[in-house]
């Protein structure tokens, strides 16, 4: 009888790589880049994939369309997280609602969330930030072009947040707030791999010891997750602490604090609106930081495409000013390579869903507790929407008709879907265009050579992880002319 219910339900199920018994497909997966042979598998079985890493049913989606059905169609049923052990009960983000289930504590947070980044007025409100942000990125980048590197960008992207979620501005190169978070968020990386995220899968093994084989990254849990800790928690009370003092209320602590009746906040949302502001911080960095390296390696790859954006920038702002974003509509190659940008430098693996009850979906009986894995990299890789897909070519988007630009457009997904889709993503797109179109303005942008003069060709190619970096690479950057070079010092010395 349980075999045949066991048919019954497996025939409801969609297709997928035959599992072995008690460990499913786990023998299957790649170390690296799983979304490679997820990508691989979707082409064999179709949209929807169906594993079982251990006792745990995973479905992957492979298209743009499937994921929309599900993820967006029927978000009542899967917006929720599965229970992520390792970066909850061992890092200590137990708290941050990117990782939390579906329900009250989620919404709470992601209602402050929403009121601070997805209105308007409040994104208006954060463009000047944004503006000195950039104009000091520029200047970093006209004093020391060699360290270019995704360690200044992130520096960049690092003091912006600081600024907008806490009102702390960095006065020193070497900040203890953002030194303690990129010590937190690169433990968090190095120990995110897979034997750690099986825990994930089978929360037992979160009882071995860490000398057995494969455990070894438990000792290093302890470190990493006071690093976490101390994230979190002391910019957090620096800003509520300015608060109270009457500084600057223009930051996401302070409104947040101010809009709560009597302007004070109880203690149990004391400690949400801390993790609120911590996964703000954390999830915009690196995020927006391999985005513009991604756009830099592009630039030195295809001098052509920077040299057609410059053009079209000193037609419209005449080389006396930088671009604003009252000149977006104006720059249409600029958005072209920046949506080009988007879809190769695939900055992020997104974060899984989960069913929160029995559904049918597709005609497949689909249970609680699975997780669903969008695969944005195959929606990326689609040579139908994007015919040669692994060439970086921004003109794609103009020869696409309206209906089909529209479509095609990533940020229609690289940002997730549902109920769960990215709050930053309207700050982080306002963000990029600004840093890149002055980026383009400002600076010529080319390939570095070696000692004997040759030029180093540098490979489009990215790192392994939950944000992608590309790999190291090094380039030339200069300014255009020395009017540009003017231009920026005069902005560093005047801030906006
Ligand atoms: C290029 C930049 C970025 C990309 C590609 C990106 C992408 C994503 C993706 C794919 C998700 C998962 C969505 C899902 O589960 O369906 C996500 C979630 C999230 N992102 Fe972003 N993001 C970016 C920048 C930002 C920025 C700048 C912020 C904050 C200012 C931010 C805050 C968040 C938060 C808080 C979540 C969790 C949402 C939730 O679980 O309710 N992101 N992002």
């Amino acid at each position: 009888y349980v075999w045949y219910r066991g048919r019954i339900r497996s025939s409801k199920l969609p297709p997928g790589p035959r599992p072995l018994p008690l460990i499913g497909n786990v023998h299957q997966l790649p170390l690296k880049d799983q979304h490679k042979t997820f990508a691989e598998w979707g082409r064999e079985y179709g949209d929807l994939i169906y594993l079982r890493i251990f006792a745990t049913p995973v479905l992957v989606v492979h298209s743009l369309s499937a994921a929309r059905e599900l993820l967006e169609g029927k978000n009542s049923v899967t917006s929720d997280r599965p229970h992520m052990v390792f970066v909850r009960e061992f890092l200590g983000y137990d708290s941050c609602f990117p990782f939390i289930p579906y329900g009250e504590v989620w919404r709470r947070q992601r209602k402050w969330v929403h009121t601070a980044l997805e209105t308007k007025e409040s994104l208006a409100s954060y463009s000047r930030s944004q503006r000195r942000a950039v104009h000091a990125l520029l200047s970093d980048l006209l004093n020391e072009p060699e360290r270019y590197s995704q360690h200044l960008i992130r520096r960049y992207m690092a003091a912006m947040m600081m600024v907008i979620v806490y009102g702390h501005t960095m006065t020193s190169k070497d900040d203890a707030f953002v030194r303690t978070a990129e010590e937190a968020m690169g433990g968090t990386a190095k120990l995110g791999d897979i034997a750690s995220s099986l825990v994930d899968f089978l929360p037992i093994l979160r009882h071995l010891p860490s000398w057995i084989p494969g455990m070894g990254f438990k000792r290093k849990i302890p470190q990493v997750r006071q690093l976490v800790q101390k994230t979190m928690d002391e910019p957090f009370e620096m800003a509520r602490k300015a608060m109270i003092d009457g500084h600057d209320q223009s930051y996401f602590v302070a409104k947040i604090i101010s809009s709560q009746s009597e302007g004070r906040l109880l203690q149990p949302d004391q400690l949400l609106l801390k993790y609120a502001a911590g996964a703000l911080y954390i999830a915009a960095v690196d995020t927006t930081a391999t985005t513009l390296s991604t756009f830099l390696l592009a630039m030195v790859l295809h001098p052509e495409v920077l040299r057609k954006a410059q053009a079209e920038i000193d037609r419209v702002v005449g080389g006396t000013r930088l671009p604003n974003v009252e000149d977006r509509a104006s720059l249409p190659y600029v958005d072209c390579i920046i949506k080009e940008v988007y879809r190769c430098a695939f900055p992020f693996l997104g974060i899984p869903h989960a069913m929160s009850r029995d559904e049918v979906l597709r005609g497949h009986n689909i249970a609680r507790g699975t997780v669903i894995v969008a695969n944005l990299w195959a929606m990326t890789q689609d040579s139908t929407l994007y015919p040669e897909p692994e060439t970086f070519r921004p003109e794609r988007f103009q020869e696409m008709d309206s209906h089909t630009a529209e479509q095609a457009d990533p940020r229609k997904f690289i940002f997730g879907f549902g109920r769960r889709i990215c709050p930053g993503r309207h700050f982080a797109d306002m963000n990029i265009w600004l840093t890149i179109s002055s980026i383009i303005a400002a600076f010529d942008i080319s390939k570095a050579r070696d000692a004997e003069g040759n030029e180093i060709m540098p490979q489009m190619s990215f790192t392994s992880g939950l944000v992608s970096f590309p790999d190291p690479f090094e380039c030339d950057i200069r300014p255009r002319t020395a009017r540009t070079r003017h231009l920026i010092s005069q902005l560093s010395e005047n801030p906006a």
